[in-house]
């Protein structure tokens, strides 16, 4: 049995993400837990003609509970999303809680399972769920990742608009965190090989950073990223699937991580980004979750400044994250 949940099920990530789960075979059940109408996505879900059975959950009646219970594989949409002129770290004040108090479900519930989170900002609530797990002495490092795979279908996209390359062969490591500058692209790194010249450079790096707000903007006060945010989440959850159910091998996403899992190369990553604890890297999946934190490899002098103006900001994010749990006098 190979049981997926999404929390935050009836949100505009959370309905579609919902559909593509559904269209996963490797899925036999699917648990849609939301504050609202989940039991309706869940019945309209319900008709596909797909291996997975959905159900849906509301608060009542222990249902964030019994939506987890034996989970294999959490991901997480609940929060609420930006409007135009807010960044993701004003988001904080409320999805930080939200974020917690599913994560204490987690805890509860489903303490080994594959936790995902969507729910910005991601340079924070990754060290929410990490701290309330640890509290509660369930925390696995290698099975907890911050979910950074839009930046990563965007940066093949806008690459591939410059180069001409066909955007589903493009690669292009995107490093550091989810939000502004700290969403580093590795353009030197791009597979196939192209040389983008340094003006290149520096406009398809600023919009991998802020094509978020492209869409913001672009919602007009609807809310951001929806449905390319869903087929970003459904490819990052169909990767941890296809490692740790089906035993696929070779399989690298990048993800925004602790790195302090034993024995899978974190420090060496932690050691180059100036000891901070959470870092998006190429991860390198298996069938326990992380299998290796891959190094940052050559940096060009351009990214090397792109990671030094990085730094500070994420290690504001982390630490706010983490006293929000250990420190909760402060908020
Ligand atoms: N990581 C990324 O790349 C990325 C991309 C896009 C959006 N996001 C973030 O994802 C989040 C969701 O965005 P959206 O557009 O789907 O928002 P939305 O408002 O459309 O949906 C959010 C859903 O969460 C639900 N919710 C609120 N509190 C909850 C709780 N306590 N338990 C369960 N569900 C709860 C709401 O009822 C709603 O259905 C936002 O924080 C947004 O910033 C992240
Ligand atoms: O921009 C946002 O607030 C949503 C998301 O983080 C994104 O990158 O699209």
């Amino acid at each position: 049995m190979v049981k997926a949940v999404v929390l935050g099920a009836a949100g505009g990530i959370g309905q579609p993400l919902s559909l593509l789960l559904k269209l996963n075979d490797a899925i036999t059940e699917l648990a849609l837990y939301d504050i609202v109408n989940s039991p309706g996505v869940a019945a309209d879900l319900s008709h596909i003609n797909t291996p997975a059975k959905v159900t849906g959950y509301l608060p009542p009646n222990d249902g964030l509970k019994n939506a987890l219970t034996n989970a294999h594989l959490i991901v997480i949409p609940a929060g609420v999303p930006r409007k135009p002129g807010m960044s993701r770290d004003d988001l904080f004040k409320i999805n930080a809680g939200i974020v917690r108090d599913l994560a204490t479900g987690i805890a509860n519930y489903s303490p080994d399972a594959y936790v995902l989170v969507i729910s910005n900002p991601v340079n924070s609530t990754v060290p929410i769920i990490a701290e309330v797990l640890k509290k509660h002495g369930v925390f696995n490092a290698k099975k907890v990742f911050g979910v950074t795979t839009l930046d990563i279908v965007r940066a093949s996209t806008f690459t591939s608009s410059v180069s001409r390359a066909d955007p589903r062969e493009v690669r292009v490591p995107v490093v550091g965190g989810h939000s502004g500058v700290t969403i580093i692209p590795l353009l030197s790194q791009i597979s196939p090989p192209h040389t983008f010249n340094q003006e290149e450079i520096e406009s398809l790096t600023k919009r991998i950073q802020f094509g978020g707000d492209e869409v913001v903007k672009a919602k007009d006060g609807a809310g951001s990223a929806t449905l390319s945010m869903a087929q970003a989440g459904a490819r990052f959850a169909t990767s941890i699937l296809n490692a740790t159910v089906k035993g696929e091998s070779g399989i690298v996403e990048p993800s925004y991580v602790c790195l302090d899992a034993d024995g899978v190369g974190g420090k060496q990553v932690r050691i180059a980004v100036n000891g901070l604890s959470y870092f998006s890297s190429n991860i390198e999946l298996g069938k326990n979750g992380i299998e290796k934190i891959h190094p940052l490899g050559d940096l060009s002098e351009y990214e090397n400044k792109l990671l030094e103006a990085a730094i500070p900001e994420l290690r504001t994010n982390i630490n706010k994250g983490v006293s929000f749990i250990t420190d909760e006098s402060k908020f």
